[in-house]
């Protein structure tokens, strides 16, 4: 059977005409280019590699670093600093912000690095014609797409990303989704100009969208016969020209388009961001403000005031995010071969509590198998398994598929061969393939002996198929009561219908799916993959609801997810009459509200007899009920609903577009790989909120405290350079977050980033952490009275100094989610390292000569340090009752 589709590799020339001035333009024939020809234009033309594609250089890289929006309030800041001549400020600012932008910038080179052998694994290819010699037979071969050149001859399939500009020489039910183009998402038609295609194969639009849409919705020409770099073909096949790679695409012109869809955590960040400029930007004014109202002095408070604002913000945050997730996918690459394309997806993996599946070759081996075939009245029926082999084998042939749908291969394995029986004489006229929008596929044959008549065999899912046949109301309801019965058995069911129609040259579309004879049902199994059901018990045990979205029977789809042990809220129902119990089909969601979805899509477990926009529909309606959603699938039905998730995750086997469009690919096992994924995410998220509770409250406390000092004191109760030595001091002991390992109490649930929640905890325990600092003024002015006045401000600083490091200290061990779990390790670990050396520098740096060099006289009396003790004791008691009451709220 395969040899037979093999043999028709070679594509007639068609008749071309519109074409020949482009093919001759290009100096190419409609057979390909030869393989020296083909070495040539590469090296003219350069690899068609897709600009935004590459990794952006080590400048590129800083340059983007200094856009973020911290580093950008803290320029600012400085700038002003700048202005009025205050140079401390100023100076702590740079350097704070060179650190910061180094650290990242290398971060993220030595992560994308590590990760580059393994993206080689997921690089787009491309089927090309060439030939060996100028004479020779041209061969459709599979090379990297950056090795296409203007000229060559490729084929597009079902699935496929378009890998250059083409122009089609021939299609069939070709439709491609310019997504990521146009932002337009329903898949627009595309065809060969009108009297180029020769081989009278018609073009079928996937949702009906008529050619030239295109032109409305994005800058992209509105031209049917071209398809763009970085489209996906969404269904059809087609044989094309290249006519512009590399630099001269669409898409190198027009940059990447739309940009990237925002992601749970740029959500996240952006909240937290935003709370904190707010902060940043408001408290230099309100210094001032206060300042002049109380002691009347005017500007020259500025400095200080910047240096309240400077002491806020979390200057290290980009690094410790950019870190954390480096080290995670890093490890995840090397220790479970999965590759993450964007670091946030690993964040928003973490924070996942949902994971939509499709059901056929990611729940299932994908390996179906047939198992019987009925006619229309019920009866075992091998002509019906015939007929659906028949439109398997023409369909094959005609669209000049790349790669063989797992299902028509199932097929064809399973009927007899075709040459033998009543189907030997027949030859194929035309073929619509499979259309996941449509969910049903057609190939038009026509037999000798029949002279004139031409016959439609469509092949598709039960309920699209009866709807196109000429049956009564009772006999339809038989044949799904028929099928319903079937799909609770666990079979994949694919109803097949035949129509004789008057021979034509005009090509066939969908409107001839029409008026057909329902033939009968075929019956195939495709056994759960090994491993599925624990995997998911796994993830629902770790918080994950696991709900499965797929085109398939109701029937079929609850039994898998019996089969998985999932649960079917509201069943059951009896099975073969009416809806399926549990299950919520396609028909049922578009009698919904995206309101009404989303409430129905929490409590729903299984939805069936899904076209790829009603997945995409559950995933978006899970969104916008506050769920952090993940999608994975593997094939062209499952494009839109990744691309609607929070993170898209496919295994490597997906179709091309899929891997593409994916965060996150699976080379090795997928379950084993969903588990290590979901591990090293929450540890990533846990490490980024771990250092933002931290670091955020202790910020707030020491502004507030700074605050208070100045209002009390009649010197400046922090200098520059004392800011300077304690924000790097803190920075440094907090770059460890990037690389503590979480608790096991963590990984247990989605560790999600709330700017609400990070908000009410930074309040409130930046204010305990303000009530300690002034605890320690008052324990100053006790044992030192010295200490609050003008002449003996050195005293006072380092007091300070030790306190503020002590308490960040306790902090930093107190303040970790999960830390009760955590207490049983024996190893410090590397934030109970840093917490220590913190503390040993907090006491001993200002009795060095580092201390006066700092403007701090260490001669505070014994009496202060057993002071500082107590308040230490009380402190940390207050703070870990705090946690505790804080832990069990959330
Ligand atoms: N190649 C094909 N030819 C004809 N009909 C098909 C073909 N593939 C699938 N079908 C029919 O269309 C239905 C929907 O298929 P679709 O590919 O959208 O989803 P699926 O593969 O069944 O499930 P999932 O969404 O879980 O991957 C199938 O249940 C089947 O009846
Ligand atoms: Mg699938």
């Amino acid at each position: 059977m395969r040899d037979a589709h093999e043999g028709q590799a070679a594509p007639a020339p068609p008749g071309a005409v519109a074409p020949l001035g482009t093919l001759r333009r290009l100096d190419t024939r409609p057979r390909g280019l030869t393989e020296a020809e083909a070495e040539e234009r590469l090296a003219r033309h350069g690899a068609n590699e897709v600009p935004a594609a590459c990794p952006p250089s080590l400048p590129r890289r800083l340059v983007r670093s200094v856009r973020d929006p911290f580093t950008t309030v803290l320029l600012c800041l400085g700038v002003v600093s700048a202005l009025v001549a205050s140079w401390g400020p100023a100076v702590v600012i740079l350097v704070l912000v060179g650190i910061s932008c180094a650290l990242r910038t290398s971060g993220e080179h030595r992560a994308d690095r590590s990760v580059a052998g393994l993206r080689a694994l997921v690089a787009g290819t491309a089927t090309v014609l060439r030939r060996r010699a100028a004479d020779g037979r041209p061969r459709p071969r599979e090379i990297p797409a950056a090795d296409l050149v203007p000229g060559d001859v490729i084929r597009l399939g079902a699935g496929d990303t378009v890998p250059a500009d083409v122009l089609l020489l021939r299609s069939s039910g070709l439709s491609v989704h310019q997504a990521p183009l146009t932002g337009e998402s329903a898949p627009v038609a595309k065809h060969p100009p009108a009297d180029a295609s020769g081989d009278g194969s018609g073009d079928g639009s996937g949702d009906g969208a008529a050619p030239g849409d295109a032109a409305d919705t994005g800058r992209l020409p509105a031209r049917p016969e071209l398809c763009f770099q970085g489209s996906s073909v969404a269904s059809g096949s087609g044989t094309a020209v290249v006519v512009a790679t590399g630099a001269d695409t669409h898409l190198a012109a027009v940059g990447r388009g739309r940009g990237p869809r925002t992601s749970a955590f740029d959500r996240s960040m952006h909240g937290v961001s935003w709370i904190l400029i707010r902060f940043m930007l408001l408290t230099p004014p309100l210094v001032l403000m206060a300042d002049a109202a109380l002691t009347g002095r005017g500007v020259q408070t500025l400095p200080f005031a910047v240096a309240v604002a400077v002491s806020l913000t979390p200057e290290m945050l980009p690094v410790v995010v950019t870190t954390a997730l480096a080290r995670g996918a890093v490890r995840l690459a090397r220790e479970s071969q999965v590759i993450v394309r964007r670091l946030p997806a690993l964040h928003d993996l973490g924070a996942m509590d949902v994971l939509c599946l499709d059901k056929t070759g990611t729940v299932t081996q994908d390996r179906p198998v047939v198992h019987r075939a009925w006619d229309a009245e019920g009866n075992p029926d091998a002509d019906v398994l015939r007929w659906a082999a028949l439109g398997a084998l023409w369909t094959l042939q005609l669209a000049e598929l790349p790669a063989p749908d797992p299902l028509d291969e199932a097929l064809l394995e399973a009927a007899d061969q075709p040459e033998d029986g009543p189907w030997a004489g027949y030859d194929g006229v035309a073929a619509l393939p499979f259309d996941p929008a449509r969910r049903l596929g057609t190939a038009v044959v026509r037999h000798p002996a029949l002279a004139g008549t031409h016959t439609l065999v469509v092949r598709g899912a039960v309920d699209d198929v009866l709807e196109r046949c000429a049956l009564d109301a009772q006999a339809r309801a038989a044949i799904r009561a028929r099928a319903a019965l079937h799909a609770a058995d666990g079979l994949r069911l694919l109803a097949v219908a035949t129509a004789d129609r008057q021979g034509r040259d005009r090509p066939y579309t969908p409107a001839d799916e029409r008026g057909l004879r329902f033939a009968g049902l075929v019956g195939l199994r495709d056994a759960l993959a090994p491993g599925a059901r624990d995997a998911l018990r796994d993830l629902t045990e770790r918080g994950v609801t696991v709900k499965i979205l797929t085109g398939d029977h109701a029937g079929t789809a609850a039994r898998a997810a019996r089969g998985l042990d999932l649960p079917l809220p509201g069943e059951p129902a009896e099975p073969g009459s009416g809806p399926v119990g549990g299950v919520v089909t396609a028909e049922q969601m578009d009698a919904l509200d995206d309101a009404e979805l989303a409430a129905v899509a929490a409590r729903t477990t299984v939805f069936a007899q899904c076209t790829p926009r009603h997945k995409a529909r559950v995933v978006a309606a899970l969104r916008s009920a506050g769920h952090t959603t993940g999608f994975l699938g593997d094939g062209v039905n499952d494009l839109a609903a990744l691309r609607a998730a929070d993170v898209g995750l496919c295994p490597r086997e997906a179709v091309a577009a899929v891997r593409e469009s994916a965060d996150v690919v699976f080379a090795a096992d997928r379950f084993a790989a969903v588990d290590s994924s979901l591990s090293e995410g929450r540890h990533s998220g846990g490490n980024i909120a771990g250092y933002l509770r931290v670091t955020l409250s202790s910020n707030l406390g020491n502004a507030l405290a700074m605050l208070a000092a100045a209002l009390l004191l009649p010197f400046v109760p922090m200098l520059p350079a004392q800011v300077l030595a304690q924000n790097l001091l803190f920075d440094g002991a907090q770059l460890a977050y990037a690389f503590d390992r979480q608790s096991p109490a963590v990984l247990r649930r989605p560790t999600a980033l709330r700017p609400r929640a990070i908000l009410r905890f930074l309040t409130g325990f930046g204010v305990l952490n303000a009530a300690a600092d002034l605890s320690t003024f008052g324990a100053l002015a006790l044992t030192a009275p010295d200490a609050v006045t003008e002449a003996g401000q050195g005293a006072f600083h380092a007091g300070w100094f030790t306190e503020n490091l002590l308490t960040q200290a306790l902090v930093m061990l107190l303040l970790r989610t999960g830390r009760r779990a955590a207490q049983g390790r024996r190893m410090p670990g590397p934030v109970g390292t840093a917490a220590a050396l913190l503390t040993a520098v907090g006491i001993v740096l200002p009795l060095t000569p580092l201390g006066p060099a700092l403007g701090m006289t260490a001669a505070l009396p014994a009496t202060y340090y057993l002071l500082l003790a107590v308040i230490m004791v009380l402190y940390g008691t207050a703070l870990a009752v705090a946690m505790r009451r804080w832990e069990r709220r959330h």
